[in-house]
């Protein structure tokens, strides 16, 4: 059994390739405990370190700067790293000793780096906790105190103010500090959702596997255990995915038979979804920019049974042949976004996407959306979804979009189709559907349905 020791050098490891290399926090950890042979105790460790140091990072470089002589931005990035990881667990981790994290950090330290090293991680450590008080935090309606207490960049605490008030923002925050959840989306193709809880329930028992109130196709998992694991998975009876995603497949609620686009499709989640709805009877066309994630598609349709998935790659932008213009019932378009949805399972968009990232995300969704819109049969349907609560890329983006196609109308009944915990918290804007990460302790998400008139 490994210990602990080496759990914080792999979760070192893994926040140096996400600050170094730009690598994604979730795919580095997967990669790295698969790797590394850890049990599960210290898989836990590990993930709990890496989210939650670079969750706190603006917090944490706060004091370092407090603490550092010449600033933490002096110290070679490795050296960094390794005080954000000890600080985090001193200010944020309760179940560690603080004696344990300082010593296991300094311990690292001389692995790593030479004597002066070591001593400098040691007389920081020691030195914030004598001098802990000085660094509570108290909230005084500022945006720079907000920013600080949950640490988020003051530019994204400023337009959550500005779009959903003070007190929905600090909610907004809160929840995105919390651990995600997991969640499966059960194919009814294969399995019965009662059925699939309880054999999931008898393999994990520390598991926690309860119905969603979220999704009719959706199981929540609350403890730990590993559904992926077990033999249900590769069969096809469900897949991994969040909650709020699973009611983009819901809100297009393709009838079967008809011919559907999903034109930013990978990996997958919503094209597999939107085909079990369907029955496996029609013909889905799901298309991606990426070659390399559209084999991730076909990987999926192919655990699930789904043959009517037809998957390729295609720069939704270059399409159409004449001969496939307007000739979808259903088009979605789950256009790539700022992510501000997702933050609890990708934390470093926090620090690594910035405002101005958002100016050219609207003009590549106005595109994709154009795009999307010619591929509409008259009187079908075109569904726009992203994973962000920021207006610019939802509401302010559909208004513009309606603007320009006078043929589009919003489908106002769009509530209907979801299950009433959905339709009770659900925020209404611009005649589309905004969920929020704090109503279900999900992704945030916002979807809209519109029709296609007909000439
Ligand atoms: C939000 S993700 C889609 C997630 C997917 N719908 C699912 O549920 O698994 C956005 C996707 O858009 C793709 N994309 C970006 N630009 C594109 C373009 N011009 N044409 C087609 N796909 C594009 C990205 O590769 C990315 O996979």
């Amino acid at each position: 059994m490994a210990d602990a020791h080496s759990a914080r050098e792999v979760a070192l490891d893994i926040l140096i390739a996400v600050e170094e290399h730009g690598a994604f926090s979730n795919l580095a950890l997967n990669e790295q405990l698969n790797r590394s042979g850890l049990d599960t105790r210290d898989r836990g460790l590990v993930t709990e370190l890496v989210y939650g140091t670079i969750q706190r990072q603006n917090t944490l470089d706060w004091i370092l700067g407090r603490l550092v002589k010449k600033g933490p931005a002096s110290l070679e990035q490795w050296a960094h790293q390794l005080l954000r990881l000890g600080l985090y667990q001193l200010r944020y981790l309760d179940r560690v000793p603080s004696r344990a994290a300082v010593h296991e950090t300094v311990r690292i330290a001389k692995l790593r780096g030479h004597r002066g090293i070591s001593g400098l991680v040691n007389g920081v450590l020691r030195s914030y906790l004598r001098r802990e008080k000085e660094f509570t935090l108290k909230a005084d309606g500022s945006v720079r105190a907000l920013s600080l207490i949950h640490s988020f960049p003051e530019w994204m605490v400023k337009q959550l103010i500005h779009s959903y008030g003070s007190d929905t923002a600090t909610h907004i925050l809160e929840s995105l500090n919390r651990r995600p959840s997991l969640s499966l989306r059960v194919n009814p193709l294969r399995a019965d959702r009662e059925q699939v809880a309880a054999a999931l329930t008898e393999s994990f028992p520390e598991a926690g596997v309860a119905l969603s109130p979220v999704s009719s196709q959706g199981l929540t998992v609350r403890g730990s255990g590993n559904p992926a694991a077990h033999p249900g998975f590769a069969q096809g009876w469900f897949t991994i995915q969040d909650e709020s995603s699973m009611l983009v497949a819901e809100v297009v609620n393709p009838e079967p038979g008809r011919r559907v686009l999903d034109g930013c499709a990978a990996p997958g989640g919503k094209s597999t979804h939107l085909a079990e709805r369907m029955g496996n009877e029609g013909f889905l066309l799901a298309s991606d920019i990426h070659s390399h994630k559209v084999r991730l598609i076909e990987e999926s349709a192919r655990r699930l049974g789904l043959s009517i998935i037809e998957a390729q790659q295609a720069d939704l932008r270059q399409y159409p042949q004449e001969a496939e213009e307007a000739s979808f019932d259903y088009v979605l378009l789950d256009a790539p976004c700022s992510g501000w949805g997702v933050i609890r399972r990708k934390p470093e968009i926090k620090w690594t996407k910035e405002a101005k990232a958002v100016k050219e995300l609207v003009r590549l969704q106005r595109e994709l959306l154009a795009a999307a819109a010619r591929m509409v049969k008259p009187g079908g349907v075109l569904v726009y979804s992203t994973c962000t609560m920021e207006p610019r890329e939802n509401e302010e983006q559909m208004q513009s979009f309606l603007a320009d196609h006078p043929n589009f109308v919003v489908d106002e009944t769009v509530l209907e189709l979801l299950s009433p915990a959905v339709q009770e918290k659900a925020l209404h804007r611009g005649g589309g559907i905004q969920i929020l990460p704090h109503h279900f302790e999900s992704d945030g998400f916002f979807i809209m349905r519109m029709r296609k008139e007909r000439e």
